[in-house]
């Protein structure tokens, strides 16, 4: 009876050997299958990215269906920061900022710090930063413009966008925003409009209409002036933000100036900055000191496949960064130093909130986080450049800089989507 028993028993467990055998076989072809569609997937996904990168603007179905796919071209979050060093003035290298030959999204900022006690010599301390795109003093504007570009075209397809500078005073803030006048010196808010205007041509074709509203903006001191203001100067209006019921930002008194191309918003980027070299000549450096902030609303609509998209392009060429001791500034200058810091810490604090998906999100701390929180939020796509300088004399500044960068490369903001309705 034991024996009938135990073989029983055997033939019960070769059967469930044979079965287990079979499930094994079946998973593994599940396997090679889920691997063949993975390796499908990839290329798939490689393929978008490469017609993404070289698209001819506008090409809206690959959009949705790369959005689709939940694939958004802003992979890591949808925060990015790239760093910029500018060119020696004096000519050459730098001894302290090295970039390494094969990877371009590290800096490694070297500093000799000579010995107290004077026996062992000079030591070296270095610090190694990494970041989306680290460009070189010889990286022209038009290849950081190329780097950019996709963001641009994101703000048509209905994406906040908010692009900005970041660095101390001379760091090159100003070049990479707005540039020279020469083509091949144009900035990244040029080239940025230059695109938005041929891509919307195109979209036309597929029966899209947009409407764009440009403003530009000056903080400073905590008070708001608007660049495009034509009046006289004695009445000019002052200026509060407002948020209405759905979250839109809006200045009273201030100029939304319709625009139907890039020739128009070239004008009125000539207008903006006569109006801050008044200032400039006003008040000594007054431009270092303020944040100036391009705006261009985007309201599109396909009456066609009945879509519409909203959104704004913010790009912005912050205050310098530089922390100035209270020794060393008295009066107004110490005031104006507090309230770039206070606003540039803020942003970093918003930056950060944002990132922890915080409840409370303290946009109203200052003006400039004030004025851009719609550019700033989950449904946005943000991007800094932390420009900095290469003289040995920057070293600690440039070493703020890039630590302020650091943090917040660190930062991912939730996933960015549309304004589709
Ligand atoms: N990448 C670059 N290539 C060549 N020249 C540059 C580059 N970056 C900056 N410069 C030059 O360096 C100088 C300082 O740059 P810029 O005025 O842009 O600094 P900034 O950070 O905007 O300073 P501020 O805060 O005072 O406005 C300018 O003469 C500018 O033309």
């Amino acid at each position: 009876g034991k024996v009938t028993d135990m073989e029983g028993k055997i033939s019960n467990y070769q059967r469930k050997v044979q079965t287990v055998a079979q499930e094994n076989e079946s998973l593994k072809a599940s396997v090679a299958k889920s691997r063949q569609k993975e390796a499908q997937m990839t290329s798939d996904l490689q393929e978008l990215h490469t017609q993404l990168r070289y698209r001819v603007p506008g090409n809206m179905q690959r959009v949705d269906y790369y959005v689709k796919m939940g694939v958004v071209a802003w992979e890591r979050g949808n925060i990015r920061v790239f760093c910029r060093v500018r060119p020696l003035q004096a000519g050459g290298q730098s001894d302290h900022i090295q970039l390494p030959a094969h990877d371009n999204k590290a800096l490694t900022l070297a500093k000799t710090e000579e010995s107290h006690i004077g026996r062992s010599g000079d030591t070296q301390k270095s610090y190694n930063f990494s970041f989306d795109r680290v460009f070189g003093p010889s990286i022209p504007q038009k290849d950081v413009f190329e780097e950019i570009s996709l963001l641009v075209q994101s703000a048509l397809d209905g994406y906040n966008v908010c692009c900005f500078a970041y660095g101390q005073t001379g760091s090159g803030k100003t070049y990479t925003m707005e540039g020279g006048e020469m083509e091949d010196m144009r900035g990244v808010i040029p080239r940025a409009v230059q695109q938005i205007f041929q891509a919307s041509k195109k979209l036309r074709e597929k029966g899209w209409k947009f409407t764009f509203t440009a403003s530009f903006v000056e903080i400073y001191n905590e008070t708001l002036r608007d660049l495009l203001y034509t009046g006289k100067a004695n009445k000019r209006p002052e200026h509060e933000i407002r948020k209405s019921a759905n979250n839109e930002v809006t200045v009273t008194n201030l100029t939304y100036q319709k625009v139907n191309s890039e020739d128009e918003v070239c004008n009125l980027i000539a207008l903006a900055n006569q109006n801050r070299s008044t200032a400039r000549t006003n008040m000594n450096d007054h431009s270092s000191r303020s944040h100036s902030v391009f705006q261009l609303d985007i309201e599109g609509e396909n009456s066609g496949r009945d879509v519409k998209c909203k959104s704004s392009l913010c790009l912005v060429d912050l205050a310098g960064s530089e922390r100035v001791q209270k020794s060393q500034s008295q009066g107004d200058r110490f005031k104006e130093m507090t309230a770039i810091n206070g606003s540039l810490t803020n942003l970093g604090i918003v930056i950060a909130a944002l990132a922890n998906k915080e409840s409370y999100i303290p946009y109203r701390n200052s003006k400039l986080t004030y004025l851009l929180q719609s550019c700033l939020g989950g449904n946005s796509k943000t991007l800094m450049f932390v420009n900095i300088s290469p003289e040995a004399d920057s070293f600690p500044e440039t070493l703020n800089s890039l630590r302020f960068a650091s943090k917040v490369n660190d930062c991912v903001i939730g996933t960015a989507s549309a304004n589709r309705k």
